[in-house]
Order: structure tokens, then C-alpha cells, then sequence
């Protein structure tokens, strides 16, 4: 495939090398330097753009693609306010739209095992949950999208919590997630449940950015060729 690579950063660099490594091309690079060459004319031949940036970015980027008629995997995580417009201009161009919090397998199971838990422990009202994330200090947004995506995954599984916050609370329907910021952790969260007597702690720690590189060209090979808005449910499930 012919892919544009938007945003080169740390994510943008990490897939390059699988996308080399399982043999397409890249064929645009944008970054903050050249988002001028983000339209139809250098866009014309490729087949699917990776859009790795930043929060204030990355809506503008993807809007620039599907109005050329190029399908999106978006990774950026905390612009998401602005999705149902995405969804809403796919309808409109027969575009194509890929997005998820974090593209690894790994966490995509987690996030399966994290929504089962939740229902289970509406019978045991005993214990309560948290969710703490810990990234590298060059990281833009907090909470993560991944805890985002893990406290809905609660939220709308578990009775008896309402909403998320970052920080703490002492309020029971409240959810805290707590962000941590180190040195060079790519990505590592936890869910915990904690009663009186015991604790159950489920964790994901990412050993380093290639399997969310992976994840990222998997969509984009999904994605050649289809219309609509796609996430990994429907990738894990292909
Ligand atoms: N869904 C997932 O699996 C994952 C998601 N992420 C998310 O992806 C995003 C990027 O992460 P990461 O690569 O680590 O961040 P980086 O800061 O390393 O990279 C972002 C890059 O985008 C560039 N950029 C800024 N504005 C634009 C623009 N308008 N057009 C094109 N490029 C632009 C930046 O340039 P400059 O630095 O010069 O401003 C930078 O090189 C974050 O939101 C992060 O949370 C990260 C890992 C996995
Ligand atoms: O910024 C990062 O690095 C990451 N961002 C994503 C998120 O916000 O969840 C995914 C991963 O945890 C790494």
C-alpha cells in the first residue's frame, strides 16, 4: 500500500519500520514543518493515511484526508469531542475512518477482560475501583485515552459508578483515575478493585511503542477499500 504518514514523531517514526518491514511505502510525510502539503493534489495516490499528532491537531488532519477521499487511522488520543463530526463527514464523503485509543492487541484484550469484570462485580458491592495510568513525561494528555476508554468500559458495565475524574475524590460514584508521569514508561495502566479484605489487580504494561505501531498498520490494512467507521472490536473480530 501507499501510505501518508501525518505526524513523525515517536509513533510516526515507530511505524515507518513496520510499514517497511511488511512492505509498503511510504509515500508523504507530514509533519509540523509541511501540514501545507496535507491536500488532495499530494494526497492523490495514496491508499490510507496514519495519523499520529496531537490533540489540537489531529481533527483538522483527518478532516483534510477524508475530504480527499483518503481513508484514516487516527491513533491521537484527547480530541474525541470532535468524533461525531468525523463520523457525521464519513456519511457525507463515503469515507473511511479508523480510530482507537491504543492499537495494541494486548490492551484490546484487556479492555474486553476489563468490561467483563465490571458486570461481574455488580453483585459485590464490597469493593470499590480505580484505574492508574503511568506514561513517559513527554506525554501531552491526561488521562490517557486508554484509561479513558477503560473508566467507560466501567462506567457502562458497573451500576454504581456515574462518571470518571483525574485525580482523587472521595465521592463513591466517582471514578478516580489516577495519571502518572515517568522518565520513558511507553504505557502501562491498572485496574484495581479493592475491598476490606483483599485486592484484584489487572495490569498492561507495554515493554516498548512497537506493538501499537503493529496495531496501527493492521488497521490500515483492514481498512484499504472499505467505507465507514471501523475500531479494533471490528479488527479483533475480522
Ligand atoms: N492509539 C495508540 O495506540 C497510541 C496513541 N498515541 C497518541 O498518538 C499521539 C502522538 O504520540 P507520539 O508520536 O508519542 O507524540 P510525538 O509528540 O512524539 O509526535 C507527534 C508529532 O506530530 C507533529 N505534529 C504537530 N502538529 C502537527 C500537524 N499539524 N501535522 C502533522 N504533524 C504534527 C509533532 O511535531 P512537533 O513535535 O515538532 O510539534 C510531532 O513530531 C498522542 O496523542 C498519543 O497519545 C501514542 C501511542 C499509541
Ligand atoms: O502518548 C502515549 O505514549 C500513549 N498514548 C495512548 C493513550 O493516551 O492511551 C496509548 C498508549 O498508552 C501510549
Amino acid at each position: 500500500m501507499k501510505i501518508a504518514l501525518v505526524g513523525y514523531g515517536k509513533m510516526g517514526k515507530e511505524i515507518e519500520q513496520i510499514l517497511i518491514a511488511r512492505g509498503h511505502t511510504i509515500s508523504l510525510i507530514i509533519d509540523v514543518n509541511n501540514t501545507a502539503d496535507l491536500d488532495a493534489d499530494h494526497l492523490r495516490d495514496i491508499d490510507v493515511a496514519i495519523e499520529f499528532t496531537t490533540p489540537q491537531t489531529a481533527y483538522g488532519n483527518i478532516v483534510k484526508c477524508i475530504e480527499a477521499g483518503v481513508p484514516v487511522v487516527c491513533g491521537t488520543t484527547a480530541w474525541l469531542d470532535k468524533l461525531p463530526e468525523v463520523e457525521q463527514l464519513c456519511k457525507t464523503k463515503q469515507g473511511a475512518f479508523f480510530y482507537a485509543s491504543n492499537y495494541s492487541i494486548g490492551v484490546n484484550i484487556f479492555f474486553e477482560i476489563n468490561r467483563y469484570l465490571a458486570e461481574l462485580m455488580n453483585r459485590f458491592g464490597e469493593y470499590d475501583v480505580t484505574i492508574e495510568e503511568t506514561h513517559h513525561t513527554q506525554k501531552k494528555d491526561a488521562p490517557s485515552g486508554t484509561a479513558v476508554t477503560l473508566a467507560e468500559g466501567i462506567l457502562s458495565n458497573l451500576g454504581r459508578k456515574r462518571k470518571w475524574v483525574c485525580g482523587t475524590t472521595t465521592v463513591p460514584e466517582e471514578l478516580e483515575i489516577a495519571a502518572i508521569r515517568r522518565s520513558i514508561v511507553p504505557g502501562t495502566h491498572t485496574v484495581t478493585y479493592e475491598s476490606d479484605v483483599d485486592s484484584i489487580t489487572m495490569t498492561h504494561t507495554a515493554k516498548s511503542r512497537r506493538g501499537f505501531a503493529l496495531g496501527a498498520v493492521l488497521a490500515a490494512e483492514f481498512l484499504r477499500g472499505k467505507k465507514g467507521v471501523y475500531s479494533m472490536e471490528d479488527l479483533m473480530r475480522a
